[in-house]
């Protein structure tokens, strides 16, 4: 069963004259284990396509099924539930609160979902894999953006998602840390059985990727 699908997404904002149609008749799947690139230039409806595949957003109209589920008809607290416990999100803007340090960042996750988070230990492999085991007293305006992406990967990570979706998450990086988290993504897809969902405009992740999308003009195709 495909740990996430989309059937026929169309997306439009706005009314009347101002009306957009940002996504047209998408339909996607992915499996647990497999690394899924999508690529597509600014505008193109690659925010809009995560943010509905992640149930933050309501299609026009088309479904989304997690695990086979379909989220249309979910009330909300089932639907925010299915998020917390299955989705992982890493996103452009990083969404680090602001007042509070690295390691209050997953004391906060505890706070929300307090089971099978990653134990002590694990986190800190991850901290370390992602070179910030050294940062976690910081505040977010204290880090880089490069080392604020990476600890809004772990923070992601640490409550254990099966999927996890991410939007642009080597934005803010120079070439070799973009490897780093191509292998990091990838590895969460083959060695810990995740359905990892990248969008980016970055073709240096492309290689790394085990299937690869194209959204032009809200227009998704399989390469
Ligand atoms: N809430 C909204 N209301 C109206 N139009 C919107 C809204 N959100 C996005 N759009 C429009 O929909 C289109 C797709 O936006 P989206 O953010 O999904 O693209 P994107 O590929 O992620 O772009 P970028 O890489 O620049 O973030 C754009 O033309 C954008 O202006």
């Amino acid at each position: 069963m495909e740990a996430i699908e989309l059937k026929n997404i169309n997306k439009y904002y706005g009314k009347g004259t101002s009306k957009v149609h940002v996504l047209k008749d998408v339909s996607f799947k992915a499996e647990k284990g497999e690394f899924v690139l999508i690529l597509g230039p600014s505008g193109s409806g690659k925010s809009t396509f995560l943010t509905i595949a992640g149930i933050l957003q309501k299609p026009t109209s088309g479904d989304v099924l997690i695990n086979g589920t379909n989220t249309r008809n979910m009330p909300m607290n089932s639907k925010e539930k299915l998020r917390l416990n299955k989705i992982g999100f890493v996103l452009q803007s990083h969404n680090l609160v602001p007042y509070l340090t690295v390691s209050e960042q997953f004391e906060l996750v505890d706070k929300v979902k307090n089971t099978e988070n990653l134990s002590q230990k694990e986190l800190e492999k991850l901290l370390e894999s992602l070179e910030i085991s050294n940062l976690i007293s910081k505040y977010p305006n204290e880090l880089s953006g490069g080392q604020m992406q990476r600890a809004a990967i772990a923070r992601a990570l640490y409550a254990n998602p099966e999927i996890i979706l991410a939007d642009e998450p080597t934005a803010a990086l120079d070439t070799p840390r973009v490897k780093e988290v191509g292998n990091l993504l990838s590895n969460l897809a083959h060695r810990q059985n995740k359905a990892v969902i990248t969008v980016t405009h970055d073709l240096r992740l492309l290689d790394q990727a085990d299937r690869v999308y194209d959204l032009n003009d809200g227009k998704l195709n399989e390469r």
